[in-house]
């Protein structure tokens, strides 16, 4: 499709047999990364971030959806080889980083330029990369879009709101910064090799706006409301100030964490 080898052809060259401890789960229909790559569209003159991308799929479609430049950061050194042949098709568009992501501060990255992020994310560490790049102070994010692959159960704990049973910290944490919603489903069948669960692709946008509450108080009050999200909050902050707090928040103490906006729970933090 794009003059590079197929995807299982490359994997068998270059050794690739999937690393569970790695979350070595790879998509090798180019039909199914182009959707995934279009989502991110326009391209413009952004910087497209990678996490994982293993022998290359996301890799390859981004670049022939037409990302003027893809970083693409990858643990493992197996890959290294196949993504130097993709860097080779597509002159000075792909730099490739053997790191852990968890470790990169993709500010480093940019060159200055606005950012999309699109991945499709190692199980394991999924949830730990959105939190690193949803939280920091700097507003806006240097990310102007994120489209990114989770296990469904944790894409529907991302996009929840108050009101939903899956509603959480990760669902506060994210309304806190960004508007989210759950694009389409990816199913078992399309890995290889197949994980245990149906996986979802979700795109996260900045709030037009920022709400401005330290991240420390946010996550005290989530970590005590969620902790005990059967109980009335006027007994689950109890050690935050219970119902007086509640009360100088103008928040029913009789409510339960799950009813409240992620606004409320900002009004809280902030008075912590
Ligand atoms: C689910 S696979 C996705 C591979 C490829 N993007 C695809 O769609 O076929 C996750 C990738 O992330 C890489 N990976 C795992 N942990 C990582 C980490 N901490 N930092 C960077 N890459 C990591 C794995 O080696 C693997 O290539």
């Amino acid at each position: 499709m794009d003059g590079l080898p197929p995807l299982r052809a490359v994997m068998t060259e270059h050794g690739l047999d999937p690393r569970r401890a790695l979350g070595q789960n790879f998509l090798l229909d180019l039909n199914l990364t182009g959707r995934i790559a279009r989502q991110a569209l326009p391209f413009d003159d952004h910087v497209v971030i990678e996490v994982g991308p293993g022998p290359g799929g996301l890799t390859r479609a981004l670049l022939s959806e037409g990302a003027p430049r893809v970083v693409a950061i990858e643990k493992d050194p197996r890959c290294l080889g196949a993504l130097a042949e993709i860097a080779a098709h597509y002159p000075g568009r792909l730099t490739v980083i053997e790191a852990d992501a968890l470790t990169v501060d993709i500010a480093s990255l940019t060159g200055g330029r606005p950012a999309k992020i699109v991945a499709n994310l190692p199980y394991n560490v999924g949830t730990q990369l959105l939190l690193n790049w949803l939280t920091p102070a700097a507003w806006p994010p240097l990310w102007s879009e994120m489209v990114l692959m989770f296990q469904r159960e944790v894409a529907e704990r991302i996009v929840a709101t108050h009101g939903i049973a899956a509603y959480g910290r990760l669902g506060v944490l994210a309304g806190w910064r960004a508007h989210a919603a759950i694009l389409f489903d990816v199913s078992r069948e399309a890995f290889t090799p197949p994980p245990k669960v149906t996986s979802s692709i979700v795109r996260l946008v900045p709030r037009p706006e920022p709400i401005d509450v330290p991240l420390k108080s946010l996550e005290t009050v989530t970590a005590a409301a969620f902790g005990q999200r059967r109980k009335m909050l006027r007994q689950s902050l109890k050690s935050l100030g219970g119902e007086a707090l509640l009360v100088r928040a103008e928040i029913d103490p009789q409510r339960r964490a799950e009813t409240l906006s992620v606004e409320e729970f900002c009004r809280l933090a902030r008075l912590l």
